[in-house]
């Protein structure tokens, strides 16, 4: 390749790296948008750079430590791009395992002599050592992505990252089999190899293209949980419930599981804010949310349905079913007060509980269970009501 198209192609390059950086460095300081995962990202372009910099600025005499010192530049890189990746989604982050991956790649490299007839084995173990970081990347992301989207588009938005990590594979072991191509297969040879160049373009765009589809993903979750939770409680908010009554409701209209609704409302709220204020009246509330939250199962849900008012929606579960949760959730409302200053405030709730039924929609349902709530306070509060479809007829629980 002419001197002058190869200065272009690493002038390109270094355009590309440097405006990713200051992309994710503006992500991370000026917007705050999950500047863990966006500094490393900033980081990870940094380390991509100086790597590339340093394979076409190495002279012969020392091409070796420049080479060497290149390579783990983007190996960490890629490093940066996994860890990046695993705080955007909230995984277990993987230092310890890479770190060691690439401290054992160093020794490897290390032990190779130093000497252009074995430049082939540092190109091997790098692509090794660079596939793994890659798919292993790919695979993560895959996995959290599965969270907010379908299992074929959370592949679909990785797939760059495992053709990367394939054509790693597919280099280590083209050299591995006919090492006479290194000058075609890697930037060893100084820069005489177009397709090189081309390819550490693309990747790196790929890279970052992918980085930003993760970090997008990541931003519209965190909105949607916005939208959908409530801000005093951290429980769901009555925007989530429908969605969630309806996937309910679908899957006993398919399996015959029967669910069951419980509308809870703390007794004389007002009296809470009147007496105490209204911040006390926020640490009740905030209280009773956590009790309730701990007695149920993960599988059920629970919403602030109104300003004083829960509702639970018990998937699997019978009248009998939720009768015995009703009461297990009073209980433990009752054995607790909420310490506010110098003060014990004791609660109580009144609950009511519907069962689904044949012929009776959604919406119904929540009816029933609404109005069984206010049955149980006619009935004096502290109480557990139902209400049946048919004949309208309720059962009370009294404390
Ligand atoms: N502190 C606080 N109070 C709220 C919040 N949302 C609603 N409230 C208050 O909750 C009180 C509800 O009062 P009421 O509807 O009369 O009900 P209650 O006093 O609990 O009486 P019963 O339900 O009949 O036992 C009102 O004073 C609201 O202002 C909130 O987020 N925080």
């Amino acid at each position: 390749m002419e001197h002058s198209q190869s200065i272009i192609f690493v002038q390109f390059f270094c355009l590309i790296g440097t405006s990713c950086t200051i992309a994710w460095a503006i992500y991370a300081g000026v917007f705050k948008i999950a500047p863990n995962a966006s500094w490393r990202f900033a980081l990870a372009n940094i380390c991509t750079v100086s790597g590339v910099l340093l394979y076409t600025q190495r002279t012969d005499s020392i091409s070796y430590l420049y080479w060497f010192i290149a390579d783990m530049a983007v190996l960490l890189g890629f490093a940066l791009v996994r860890w990046g990746c695993q705080h955007l989604f909230k995984q277990t982050t993987s230092y310890l395992f890479d770190l060691v991956l690439l401290a054992s790649c160093a020794l490897l490299m290390l032990l190779v002599p130093p000497s252009l007839d074995y430049a082939v084995y540092l190109v091997i173990v790098m692509s090794i050592t660079a596939a793994i970081l890659i798919s292993l990347t790919g695979l993560d992301n895959a996995k959290a992505s599965k969270k907010h989207m379908s299992m074929s588009n959370a592949i679909l938005i990785n797939v760059p990252f495992l053709i990367m990590g394939a054509l790693f594979v597919i280099r280590a072991m083209a050299l591995f089999y006919s090492p006479e191509d290194l000058a075609n297969l890697s930037a060893a040879d100084k820069l005489n190899s177009p397709m090189v160049m081309w390819s550490y373009i693309i990747l790196l765009l790929l890279t970052n293209l992918v980085l930003y589809g993760n970090a997008l993903t990541r931003l519209v979750f965190k909105v949607s949980r916005l939208v959908n939770k409530d801000h005093l409680t951290g429980l769901w908010n009555r925007h989530a419930l429908l969605d969630k009554l309806d996937e309910v409701d679908a899957l006993w209209q398919r399996n015959g599981s029967a669910y069951s609704l419980l509308v809870l409302d703390v007794d004389h709220f007002k009296q809470v804010n009147d007496t105490y204020g209204h911040m006390a009246g926020d640490a009740v509330l905030k209280h009773t949310a956590m009790l309730m939250q701990h007695s149920l199962r993960k599988i059920d849900f629970i919403c602030r349905y109104g300003g004083e008012e829960f509702l639970i929606i018990l998937p699997s579960t019978n009248h009998e079913e939720a009768m015995f949760v009703a009461k297990k959730i009073q209980s433990q409302i009752n054995n607790t007060s909420v310490k506010w200053k110098h003060h014990e405030i004791a609660i109580t709730l009144s609950i009511g509980t519907a069962t689904c039924k044949n012929h009776i929609s959604v919406e119904q349902l929540l009816q029933l269970a609404d109005e069984a709530m206010y049955l149980a306070k006619n009935a004096g509060r502290n109480t557990i009501c139902t209400k049946e479809p048919e004949n309208l007829e309720f059962n009370s629980s009294k404390h």
